[in-house]
C-alpha cells in the first residue's frame, strides 16, 4: 500500500492475488494500492461501504478493466480474461433480456462461457429444478419479479460450473427468504471445491458466511485476513457477577471496569478483558472469595473490528441504505 508492488510468486493455493491496485477515474484514486490474497475452495468477503472500491477492484481482478498499477493472478493465469470461461460473475448491475424465457436466459449466459446450447437449456433446467424454480423455467423474464429474475441471472452464473465465482453484492434486492438461499446456495458452492468472492455493505452477510474479509474503505485495504484475526483486534468483554461488593480482589479488576450495584446486595462488573487474560483474573477472584456468581467473556464481533479497522465514519457509512449515487458510469 503506498509501496511498489511486487511481482507475484506463483502460489498455487491462491486462487486470486493481487498486490498494490490502483484505478484512477479523472485523477482521483477509486482504488489505491489494495492488496488480496483469496485462498482456494474459500468464502471471501470484500466488505465496505457504498463508493469504497468494491466494484472497481472486482472489476480489475475479473480483467474487466486494468489497474493503472499493481498485479493481479487469477487462477494462476496473469490476464485473467485468459480464464474468463472458468469464472461465473454476477455484476452490480443486474438485467437479462426481458423477452427471453428463463431457460434461454441462462442457456445464453453459458454460451458466453463457452458450453453448447442445447446443453446450457438442460443444465438450466436442472438448475431451475434445484433451486425450487422449474415453474420459472418457460416463462419470460418480464413476468418474473424482480427477486426472481436476479436468482435466475445467478443460475445464469453458475451453469458453467465455475471454479471462481465473483458475485457483486448478491444479497441487496433479495428479501430474508432468497438471502437465505443464497447463503446456502454460496455454501454449496465452496463445499464442491468453488471459490466465492462476493462483495457487500452488510457485515451480517460478511460475518455470517465469510472464511476471510478484505474491509475497504476509501480505496485502501486496512484489513485482509480471517474473519477471526478482525475480531481478536479488539479485546474480548467480560460481564461478572459477585456476591460480594469489595475485597482484595478488586485490584484485579481493571481500574475502569463499570460496576452496577444490585438492591439485594452484590454488584455487576464491565470491563474489557486484561492482557494478561483470564486465568489470572478467575484465581483472584476465587482466592478474594468475590462470590462468582455469574462471568461471560465475549469476542468482539466484526461489527466492532471494522469499527476501530476502519474507523466510525465508515461504519456508518455502511449502514447507510443503497444510493444510485456514483452508479453513472461506463
Ligand atoms: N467508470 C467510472 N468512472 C468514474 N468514476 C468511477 C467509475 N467507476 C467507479 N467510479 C468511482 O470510484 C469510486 C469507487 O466506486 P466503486 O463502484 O468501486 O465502489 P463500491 O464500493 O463498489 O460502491 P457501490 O456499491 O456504491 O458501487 C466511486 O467514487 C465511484 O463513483
Amino acid at each position: 500500500m503506498g509501496k511498489d508492488a511486487e511481482p507475484l510468486a506463483e502460489n498455487i493455493d491462491l486462487a486470486i492475488e493481487a498486490r498494490g491496485l490502483v484505478k484512477r477515474f479523472d485523477g482521483t484514486a477509486a482504488v489505491d494500492g489494495v492488496d488480496i490474497s483469496v485462498p482456494r475452495g474459500a468464502i471471501y468477503g470484500v466488505l465496505g461501504p457504498n463508493g469504497a472500491g468494491k466494484t472497481t477492484t472486482l472489476r480489475m481482478l475479473l480483467g474487466i478493466i486494468d489497474p493503472d498499477a499493481g498485479y493481479r493472478r487469477v487462477l494462476e493465469h496473469e490476464r485473467p480474461t485468459e480464464v474468463a470461461r472458468r469464472i461465473g460473475y454476477l455484476p452490480e448491475e443486474r438485467g437479462l433480456y426481458p423477452s427471453m424465457k428463463s431457460v434461454e436466459a441462462i442457456a445464453f449466459l453459458a454460451a458466453l462461457r463457452g458450453v453448447p446450447l442445447a446443453q446450457g437449456r438442460l443444465r438450466a433446467r436442472e438448475l431451475l429444478e434445484e433451486a425450487g424454480l422449474s415453474y420459472a423455467a418457460d416463462r419470460q423474464i418480464r413476468q418474473l419479479s424482480k427477486g426472481m429474475a436476479q436468482q435466475v441471472q445467478l443460475l445464469g452464473t453458475l451453469v458453467h460450473d465455475p471454479d471462481l465465482v465473483v458475485l457483486d453484492e448478491p444479497f441487496s434486492g433479495l428479501d430474508a427468504l432468497n438471502q437465505g438461499r443464497l447463503e446456502q446456495l454460496i455454501r454449496s458452492l465452496a463445499a464442491r471445491g468453488a471459490t466465492v468472492l462476493f462483495s457487500t455493505h452488510v457485515i451480517a452477510h460478511a460475518e455470517r458466511m465469510c472464511d476471510q474479509v478484505a474491509i475497504i474503505a476509501g480505496g485502501k485495504v486496512p484489513f485482509a485476513g480471517p474473519v477471526d484475526v478482525a475480531r481478536d483486534r479488539l479485546r474480548p468483554q467480560v460481564r461478572l457477577e459477585t456476591r460480594a461488593r469489595d475485597g482484595q480482589w478488586r485490584a484485579a479488576l481493571p481500574v475502569d471496569a463499570r460496576c452496577d450495584l444490585k438492591s439485594g446486595g452484590g454488584a455487576f462488573w464491565y470491563f474489557t478483558l486484561p492482557e494478561t487474560g483470564v486465568e489470572p483474573l478467575l484465581r483472584a477472584l476465587i482466592e478474594g472469595e468475590a462470590g462468582i456468581l455469574s462471568l461471560s467473556i465475549e469476542r468482539a464481533g466484526l461489527h466492532d473490528a471494522f469499527v476501530a479497522i476502519a474507523g466510525e465514519a465508515a461504519a456508518r457509512a455502511l449502514e447507510q441504505p443503497e444510493t444510485d449515487a456514483g452508479k453513472e458510469r461506463h
